[in-house]
């Protein structure tokens, strides 16, 4: 029996993931990636970097970002410490859920992952203080090809749930342009 429950989001290459929690009288394991046990469940990705981020406070999003081509990355994204909202972007052009998002909470309590495929835009939103991420990614760091949309851009209409005088951003995703105006899409 597979270690992983998989559950496809309304944009189906989006994927929540459970692998499986063993308690005991010490605390638990879990393993959090199994490369054969991901393939088998059709999911055949070579991930070649592990970011960690924290953030202090409740409210921080980070985000809209992605890498265009040829240096995109596939990241599978879990939680440490606290909880977040996860977003991804459909940023394919040819794709018939270009520009809709969709969005799953993720925490260090549930033990769920998300697989956000390459070719969306990603961004979390902390909703506990002390959040902690851990996420593997499928391509270097780009810095030539690290690319954002605006948070709040009006054409995407995500459903933050937060005000935008209480967000807490970069200097850069203050600034990062909307989607209409960015050319370094997907095909
Ligand atoms: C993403 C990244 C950043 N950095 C550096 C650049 C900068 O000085 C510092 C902070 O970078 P940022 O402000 O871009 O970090 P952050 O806003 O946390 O960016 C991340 O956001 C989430 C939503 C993602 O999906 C990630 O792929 C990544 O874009 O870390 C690296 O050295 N390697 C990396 O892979």
């Amino acid at each position: 029996m597979s270690n992983l429950k998989i559950t496809p989001l309304a944009i189906p290459d989006v994927l929540v993931i459970e692998p499986k929690k063993f308690g005991d009288h010490r605390g638990f394991f879990s393993e959090t990636y199994n490369a054969r046990a991901f393939a088998d469940a059709g999911i055949d990705l070579r991930f070649v970097q592990d970011n960690h981020s924290y953030s202090a406070e409740p409210g921080t999003l980070r985000g809209l970002h992605y890498q265009g081509a040829p240096h995109a990355q596939d990241k599978l994204v879990r939680v440490l410490r606290g909880r977040i909202l996860d977003v991804a972007v459909d940023l394919r052009r040819s794709s018939p859920t270009f520009g809709k998002w969709v969005s799953a909470e993720i925490s260090a309590e549930a033990w769920n992952q998300i697989l956000v495929p390459a070719g969306f835009a990603h961004a979390i939103l902390t909703l506990e203080p002390h959040t902690e991420l851990l996420y593997k990614v499928s391509n270097y760091y780009a810095p030539s090809h690290d690319f954002g949309i605006r948070w709040n851009d009006p054409e995407l209409a995500i459903d933050w749930p937060i005000s935008e005088d209480k967000v807490i951003l970069s200097d850069k995703d203050a600034k990062q342009p909307f989607l209409k105006d960015v050319a370094d899409l997907f095909d």
